[in-house]
């Protein structure tokens, strides 16, 4: 098998050659004409039975070659027999939830607290019929009922960079299908369904589009897994956009260099950040403690380049501070963001359930870019500066250090 540089670069290109064309093409048609409506409602009845691909797409909501190129470069990078795309990464969990645990008549899931805020609202809300039991990743084999449809979990976690050993709740859940969000690490640096998860969730809007300007979702999983998820996508219309799919395509040729280059800075900025007076904690797979169960180096083959700390200041006034750094929610774009989780990608999340995962409220969330490091250290140092205590001030070495827990 090709390295996987290669397989970014040449995934889902196949067809390209006898195409006669360098760039994939990007097909915009909403309807296709079907001269034999014999042949046309054949093709139908299989899109909508869940095939990968049918003699005629029909009509854009059942099936799009540029967007099927897409998946099947991303199945190629996860290790996947196929994947599934979305018009968004939340469209993306819904069609899981939908697929594993309401259409299996299992409408409970069992989760692994802390998830990005609007799969976690999601889940708590009831809006799709299933009810949530959160549970500890050590803890989750308890949480499981014959009821239990899907578990789910992200590694590294949104926002806090907790880790999760996928194979041990995998072990846990038995039977139960298990959902990892990998959108923070990529499939440059973890690929779970190696380590046994069903589905593998990605909000393509992040590092896959990696620069800011295409909303998407897709998941690897299995051809049958992909065949439910292409039913609930069809009837639900939660389709990708063919732009965003060519955007996602074109985007996972230079994925492994973006990621590995955020990381490099990532690596570097929270080692320095762990030692400046304005700052508490901060977290990051690279530090010191932050990797209790030893994932780095197996399942995550990076730290990856988001990183979070926690502030003695109002968190919004250490953004105010910043000028060459974006304040906005996302990650994964070429430049550096940050944002406040308790005021933004986590709002939803009550804050007594935020805190009891280890997102304090003063946690700011940063998402490494592709600056001159310097550049992102000199905005980051300059902001924080304007609160660091003078010497012997209220901040004690300890409260400084990284630790696996708040
Ligand atoms: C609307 S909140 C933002 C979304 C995105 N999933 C993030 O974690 O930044």
């Amino acid at each position: 098998m090709a390295g996987f540089h290669t397989m970014a670069v040449h995934g889902g290109r196949d067809d390209l050659a006898a195409l006669g064309v360098h760039a994939a093409p990007l097909d915009l048609s909403t309807t296709y004409p079907v001269p034999d409506q014999v042949a046309g409602g054949e093709a139908l009845q299989a899109l909508a039975d869940g095939v990968a691909e049918a003699s005629s797409p029909v009509y854009a909501r059942l099936h799009n070659p540029t967007v099927a190129r897409f998946e099947k470069a991303l199945a190629l990078l996860e290790g996947t027999e196929q994947s599934v795309a979305f018009g968004s990464g939340m469209a993306a969990v819904t069609a899981v939830v939908q697929a594993a645990a309401v259409m299996s008549g299992k409408p409970h899931v069992v989760a692994v607290r802390p998830l990005y805020g609007g799969t976690d609202h999601l889940l708590s809300s009831g809006l799709l019929g299933v009810r949530t039991t959160y549970a500890a990743a050590d803890r989750v084999a308890d949480a499981i009922t014959p009821e239990t449809g899907l578990v789910v979990l992200e590694t590294p976690a949104n926002p806090n960079l907790d880790l999760v050993d996928i194979s041990a709740v995998v072990a846990q859940a038995g039977a139960v299908p298990v959902m990892v969000d990998n959108t923070f690490a990529t499939p440059v640096l973890q690929n779970p369904a190696s380590h046994g998860a069903t589905y593998v969730l990605h909000s393509g809007t992040k590092y896959l589009g990696g620069h800011g300007d295409v909303l998407g979702g897709v998941v690897a999983c299995s051809a049958d897994r992909a065949a439910a998820l292409r039913q609930v996508r069809i009837v639900t219309g939660a389709v990708l956009h063919p732009l965003g799919g060519y955007l996602m395509h074109r985007g996972l040729a230079t994925l492994p260099l973006r990621v590995e280059a955020a990381q490099r800075s990532a690596v570097e900025l929270a080692r320095r950040l762990a030692e400046h007076p304005a700052v508490g904690v901060v977290r990051h797979p690279s530090l010191p403690g932050a990797d209790p169960a030893g994932l780095l180096g197996g399942q995550l083959r990076g730290p990856g380049a988001v990183l979070a700390f926690t502030t003695r200041e109002a968190p919004a006034d250490v953004v105010r501070g910043l000028s060459l750094i974006t304040p906005a929610v996302s990650l994964g774009s070429v430049d550096t963001l940050i944002e406040h989780p308790a005021a933004l990608t986590h709002r939803l999340v009550p804050s007594a359930d935020r805190s009891a995962c280890g997102v304090p409220e003063n946690l700011l969330r940063v998402s490494v870019g592709l600056e001159d490091v310097e550049d992102i250290w000199d905005d980051l140092d300059r902001a924080l500066s304007a609160f660091a205590p003078g010497d012997g001030e209220y901040l004690d070495a300890g409260a400084r250090s990284a630790s696996s827990r708040w």
